[in-house]
């Protein structure tokens, strides 16, 4: 029987509490189906700058290099908001998907009936929204150089690139070509080709890849359009494909009308490495006190076992397990409605461990 080693980097904030969670429900999926799961854990973002000195210290990108799969919580917090981006915990997060070569980030955006209520929007509007963001995760102005703060006729100039080469778009464009095919066929390609030349370049090749696929339905739109139009007719989506930097802030908007940031998981996929993380934050306003949402991280862990063990049939049983949960009531904080069964983080997981030992006998 296979082994899988998954490399476990808790980081900071809520990070270790919502990967604590992650792991117990694996841990559990592991002894009803007799996989085998080992986990080894490295420091990144600000703890490992307290222990190491780096945010990404060398071990911890060995240990990577050499897992079968990654699991991420989240890098950052206010003790380290004072020092220059190129120190910061969230420093360590650019290097590992880099030094990975992560360019495809998938951001799914799923409704759940049960937590309808739960969203910003009203119901008719959020029911049946389930879609993905897939974000190139490697280039933009996250990479792009020149990047600094210059001085220019005595006057602090700060700098940053928006940069993609033909080959970095059109290896990300391909990617989300392939899951729309395997979704409802429709790819929603976003950019801002009205003011930036590197999105003229984006669309041109958006453009030359839909010959490829021609049973994909293929729709342009503007970022700040597409920021509207994600909040008016959220179900029309189905695959939205994005450079690094309009991506984060689209998934994010995405996120919150699913209910809460706390729900949405993602995988960052290259050729050969891949590692999943949930889409939000260290949430330092809610660290230590138990009540983080953590069904990104576990349905993060669901993503790893489809992509990155092909395991189809653990990954389902996670998800039904969290749809399950959901139908039953359980809530933390932030998807909590009235009439609803208020838990925290320890709580919601073993509600999660319980339906996924009743989905698995059923399976
Ligand atoms: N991938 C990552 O590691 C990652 C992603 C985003 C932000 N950050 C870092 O996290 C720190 C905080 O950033 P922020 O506050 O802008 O964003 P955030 O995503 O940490 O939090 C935004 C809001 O969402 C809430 N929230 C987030 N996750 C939640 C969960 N699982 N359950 C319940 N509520 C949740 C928080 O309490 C907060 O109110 C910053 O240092 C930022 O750079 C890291
Ligand atoms: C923390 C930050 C560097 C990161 C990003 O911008 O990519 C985060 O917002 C995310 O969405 O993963
Ligand atoms: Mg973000």
């Amino acid at each position: 029987m296979a082994v899988y080693k998954i490399a476990v980097l808790k980081g900071d904030g809520i990070g270790p509490e919502i990967v604590n969670s992650a792991l117990r429900v694996l841990k559990r999926l592991g002894e009803l189906s007799g996989v085998s799961f080992e986990f080894e854990e490295g420091l990144i973002g600000g703890i490992a700058i307290d222990q190491k000195g780096e945010p990404l210290p060398q071990e911890t990108l060995e240990l990577c290099l050499k897992a079968d799969a990654v699991l991420l919580g989240a890098v950052g917090g206010p003790k380290w908001d004072n020092l220059p981006t190129s120190k910061r915990p969230e420093k360590g997060l650019l290097q590992i998907r880099k030094a990975l070569d992560l360019y495809a980030n998938l951001r799914p955006a799923k409704v759940y009936e049960p937590l309808i209520s739960a969203s910003p929007l009203k119901e008719e509007v959020a029911r049946g929204t389930d879609f993905i963001v897939i974000r190139e995760l490697t280039g933009d102005v996250y990479y792009g150089e020149p990047r600094g703060i210059f001085i220019e006729n005595g006057k602090r100039v700060g700098i940053n690139t928006m940069k993609y080469t033909e080959d970095e778009i059109r290896r990300v464009v391909k990617k989300a070509f392939e899951v729309a095919l395997k979704r409802r066929k429709k790819l929603t390609s976003v950019d801002k080709s009205n003011v930036l030349e590197v999105s003229g370049l984006w669309r041109d090749i958006v453009e030359e890849e839909k010959k490829n696929y021609p049973d994909v339905e293929v729709e342009h739109l503007y970022v700040d359009n597409c920021a509207m139009q994600i909040v008016r007719r959220p179900s029309s989506f189905d695959v939205i494909v994005t450079g690094n930097i309009f991506g984060d802030i689209l998934s994010d908007e995405a996120a919150v009308i699913t209910g809460s940031l706390g729900m949405l998981p993602s995988a960052s996929l290259g050729e050969k490495y891949a590692l999943y993380e949930p889409v939000h934050g260290s949430a330092p306003d809610i660290a230590g006190k138990g009540i983080a949402n953590p069904i990104a991280t576990i349905l993060s862990t669901a993503m790893m076992l489809r992509y990155s063990f092909n395991l189809e049939r653990l990954a389902s049983a996670i998800e039904r397990a969290v749809e399950l949960t959901l139908q039953k009531g359980y809530r933390t904080p932030d998807i909590y409605s009235e009439g609803c069964i208020k838990v925290g983080t320890e709580q919601m997981t073993d509600a999660i461990i319980n339906s996924l030992e009743e989905i698995w006998e059923g399976l």
